[in-house]
């Protein structure tokens, strides 16, 4: 189970807010106080995991974060039986009369969605349409009538009445390509799905200068422009993600990696992170071949260094 304490204060904290994505939280936290589910979908790495945390974290509640997956089912969310526990009295005090009872219980442990239910927590079910379309199933009775009815769990109450401070808030990719299953239409119909996509370079170059203060500011604009023309080589909106960027700012600060395109160093850890996230969004006959060159390529094309600084100083 994962109820985010600390873990989610350090990962919301590092949440970068600019006066769009304020807003965003802004009105989304409006839509949930008059219970209104949130759905953030988009591509992968433009940052929705993040934002439904920082998103959860305003509403001041426990988070519990789950994450989609094909084998989750009822058991996961509603709970199941761990074992038994057996009690054995036997009472011979008295020599003539013999008494023995046996008592054995079957021990229960409430899944994650019931214990969010049951108090009120603020869930976050982050790439929802990895699980089953009839796992799903449980939060239309959640959304729609405000019970969790507990299917096969011989619990003598046949469902549980969700807490009025309950609240859940979805993330989902669409694109994804493999491991999703469509959404039934009568669940989205329930929420409110915002789309979020990929950020524009200023706001993707400030993200990786708040994550990697020890790039220089043009660095880090360098680095978001390079991903930023690579993406735009990409059929929809797939592509090297922010994810790649603050990955190749990481690992050029740690190993002192100059950023610029004709250095071999930067160019080889270009390729290295950048080849596969290149080669699945082109189309090309021969992808892994043609997505080295676009990123070599780019790479060659990037300003340097001293130009970079030179137009800062202008
Ligand atoms: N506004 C932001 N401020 C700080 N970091 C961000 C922001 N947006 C994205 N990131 C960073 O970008 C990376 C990807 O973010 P996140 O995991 O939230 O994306 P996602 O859209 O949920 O991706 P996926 O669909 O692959 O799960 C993370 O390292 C995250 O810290």
């Amino acid at each position: 189970m994962t109820i985010l304490k600390q873990g989610l204060k350090k990962a919301a904290d590092s949440v970068s807010q600019d006066e769009e994505m304020e807003d965003l939280l802004e009105r989304s936290l409006e839509y949930m106080k008059a219970g209104y589910p949130i759905h953030f979908t988009g591509p992968s790495g433009v940052g929705k995991t993040s934002l439904a945390i920082a998103l959860a974290k305003r509403r001041k509640k426990p988070v519990m974060l789950i994450h989609g997956n094909h084998e989750m089912g009822n058991k996961d969310l509603i709970g199941d039986f761990t074992g038994y526990t057996s009690k054995k009295l036997v009472d011979n005090y008295v020599r003539s009369v013999y008494k023995r009872e046996e008592n054995v219980t079957q021990n229960w442990r409430d899944g994650r969605l019931l214990e969010a239910v049951k108090h009120g927590y603020t869930l976050v079910y982050d790439e929802f349409t990895r699980s089953r379309a009839e796992t799903n199933n449980i939060f239309l009775s959640i959304l729609e009538e405000g019970i969790l009815p507990l299917y096969e769990t011989k619990q003598t109450e046949p469902f549980v009445r969700v807490h009025p401070e309950f609240a859940v808030i979805f993330t989902s990719n669409p694109e994804e390509y493999a491991g999703v299953y469509k959404t039934q239409d009568a669940l989205l119909d329930r929420l409110v799905t915002i789309f979020i996509g990929h950020r524009n370079v200023e706001r993707e170059a400030s993200i990786i200068n708040e994550k990697v203060p020890a790039l220089a500011e043009e660095d880090a604009n360098a680095i978001a422009e390079l991903t930023a023309t690579l993406r735009q080589q990409c059929k929809g909106s797939n592509g090297p993600s922010i994810r790649s960027g603050l990955m190749i700012a990481k690992l050029a600060a740690r190993q002192d990696i100059a950023i610029d395109g004709e250095d071999e160093r930067f160019k080889q850890l270009c390729l290295d992170v950048l080849t596969d996230p290149m080669s699945r969004c082109i189309e090309a006959d021969e992808p892994l071949q043609a997505a080295r060159q676009l990123i070599e390529d780019t790479c060659m094309n990037m300003k340097k260094e001293e130009q970079r600084s030179d137009e800062d100083e202008q």
